[in-house]
């Protein structure tokens, strides 16, 4: 399986110029079965003009990303997108099929209070997992990464890939870079991280997207700036770990 992700520089504030940015992108990529894209790569993080830029329903990202993907016949983790829902709004992840089929739609459940998001933005309530060519996976945003039970409620579901899509500020790579190792090796699962490049009202995004394997092996790693990266993936790696260290068998749920 080859993915692709795209460490995008981000445009605040511009969707239209967002969106062609990523067009351009999608048109660039060959023999990919997978694109992945960062955290809200349409407006960054201009969230007092949410209402100005967000589509409802996030309607115009949601029908561009899945005239892309049948046009490209490419699956697209689209990241995530600011979304107006009901009056308010939202960090939405969208994940299409190269049918151009959504199949998966996750709100951020983790607010940043750091970046006011609490102040802007509504929590989701609910996630879970997705299948691509018959194989489990799940999306986690930013911050998200920083809670541990997220992710292993998706391994056990299934996960075998973990999407962690970014716009994780400069100042805490190092704290990025060693809680994708951990989710991935306490996972047995493969961690695809697609962090922004650029600037947006003052934090610097620190670029360093990354694919870890199974056993928190860093596979491929992007510098600082706007980079795609490619990696090909065999989830029967997953598998094959879970069996030889069998730490879902050893939990004790009985006592936590
Ligand atoms: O947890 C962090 O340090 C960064 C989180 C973040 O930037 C985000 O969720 O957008």
């Amino acid at each position: 399986m080859r993915l692709a992700l795209y460490q995008m520089e981000v445009v605040p504030g511009h969707p239209g110029k967002a969106m062609g940015k990523v067009e351009s992108w999608i048109e660039s990529l060959e023999n990919t079965d997978i694109a992945v894209m960062p955290e809200m790569w349409n407006t960054s993080y201009t969230l007092d003009r949410l209402e100005e830029l967000a589509d409802e329903n996030g309607r115009r990202e949601v029908e561009f990303l899945q005239r892309l993907a049948r046009d490209h016949h490419i699956n697209i983790i689209g990241g995530s997108i600011a979304v107006k829902k009901h009056g308010r709004h939202y960090n939405e992840s969208v994940i299409v099929n190269r049918k151009g089929e959504v199949i998966y739609q996750y709100d951020k459940i983790h607010l940043v209070p750091m970046l006011d998001e609490p102040k802007y933005l509504t929590a989701g309530d609910q996630f879970g997992i997705f299948e691509i060519d018959s194989e489990k996976m799940g999306v986690i945003i930013c911050y998200d990464l920083r809670f541990p039970e997220l992710s292993r409620q998706l391994a056990l579901e299934g996960a075998e890939i973990i999407y962690v899509v970014a716009e994780w500020p400069v100042e805490r790579m190092d704290h990025f870079a060693a809680l994708l190792k951990a989710r991935a090796i306490e996972n047995q699962c493969y961690i695809a991280a697609c962090n922004a490049a650029g600037e947006c009202e003052g934090t610097v995004f620190g670029g360093r997207s990354m694919v870890i394997s199974p056993s928190g092996e860093v596979m491929a790693e992007a510098g600082t700036d706007e980079e795609t990266l490619i990696t090909e993936i065999d989830i029967e790696v997953s598998r094959r770990i879970r069996q030889s260290i069998p730490v879902f068998e050893s939990r004790r749920t009985d006592l936590y």
